[in-house]
């Protein structure tokens, strides 16, 4: 029985300007994510994806409508759900163990355990061996395998990943999508992955959603059932990329 770890049920954000001119971003959206699934948010600029990812993440309240993570109802961030930014949000005075280790100090870990746990994880990412290295003197693509670290380390319900690559250029993020179907694969993770990417998208995803401006109910979806690796230049591979490709917007899906 598939366990449902993200519920949204008639989810809704406005914003509201300080001239009272309201901007309703989700109009009552509907999304379960089940464990273990790596459900992929895309979609055109303003849409409201980092919106939904704030809201889960616990960084924004809802207008109206429910939301559950792990059967408890979001009221703030919380380490069951552990958030990955495209800017890697690392602490460059420490090094890179002391950086994945941190986040553990709001789990009440001692030190030897956290410092014990951030090597483990840092192992899963590969790089083991830059454990006590000075962080910022690493790679883009390093940086951003010591945030995913951090957010593992925390072993989460689900990691919420905001466009984790597009700071990458095109070989790391490709090193990077392989990585992250391993890590995915090793820790059986749940992951909510947002990219402007329809290849990245394809590539990760078990479902592909494609949220639209103001979205409400059940937004369209696409099933990837492609085994791992993928090819993206297969043609089944092409075919899911053109039918989520069909969900967007024209404007959209010429910038993709
Ligand atoms: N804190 C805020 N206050 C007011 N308006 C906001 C706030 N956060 C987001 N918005 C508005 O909500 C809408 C959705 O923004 P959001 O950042 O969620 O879009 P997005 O789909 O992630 O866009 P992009 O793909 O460009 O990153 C936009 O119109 C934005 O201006």
């Amino acid at each position: 029985m598939p366990e449902t770890i993200v519920s949204c049920a008639g989810l809704v954000r406005t914003f509201t300007a300080k001239d009272g001119t309201e901007n309703a971003v989700l109009k009552g959206l509907d999304l379960t994510v089940e464990r273990g699934e790596c459900v992929v948010i895309i979609g055109p600029s303003g849409c409201g994806k980092s919106t939904l990812l704030n809201l889960l993440a616990g960084f924004d309240k809802p207008t109206a409508g429910s939301l559950t993570v792990a059967g408890s109802a979001v009221t703030g961030p919380g380490p069951e759900r552990a958030v990955v930014f495209q800017d890697y949000a690392l602490l460059p005075w420490l090094t890179t163990v002391q950086n994945v280790a941190i986040g553990l100090r709001i789990k009440g870990m001692k030190k030897k355990e956290r410092l014990q746990k951030a090597r483990h994880y840092l192992d899963i990412v590969g790089l083991g061996h830059a454990a006590d290295r000075e962080v910022y003197r690493l790679s883009g693509g390093m940086q951003q395998r010591v945030s995913i670290a951090r957010a593992l380390a925390l072993e989460p319900a689900i990691l919420l990943m905001d466009e984790p690559f597009g700071a990458l250029d095109a070989i790391q993020r490709g090193i990077m999508h392989t990585e992250l179907t391993r890590i995915r694969k090793e820790t059986k993770s749940t992951v909510l992955f947002i990219t402007h990417s329809l290849e990245e998208a394809v590539f990760l995803g078990d479902r592909v959603i494609a949220l639209s401006h103001g979205t409400s109910g059940a937004p369209a979806e696409v099933a990837v059932p492609l085994a791992y690796p993928r090819d993206a230049l297969a043609p089944e591979f092409l075919d899911i990329m053109r039918e989520v490709r069909s969900l967007l917007p024209a404007q959209a899906s010429a910038a993709v």
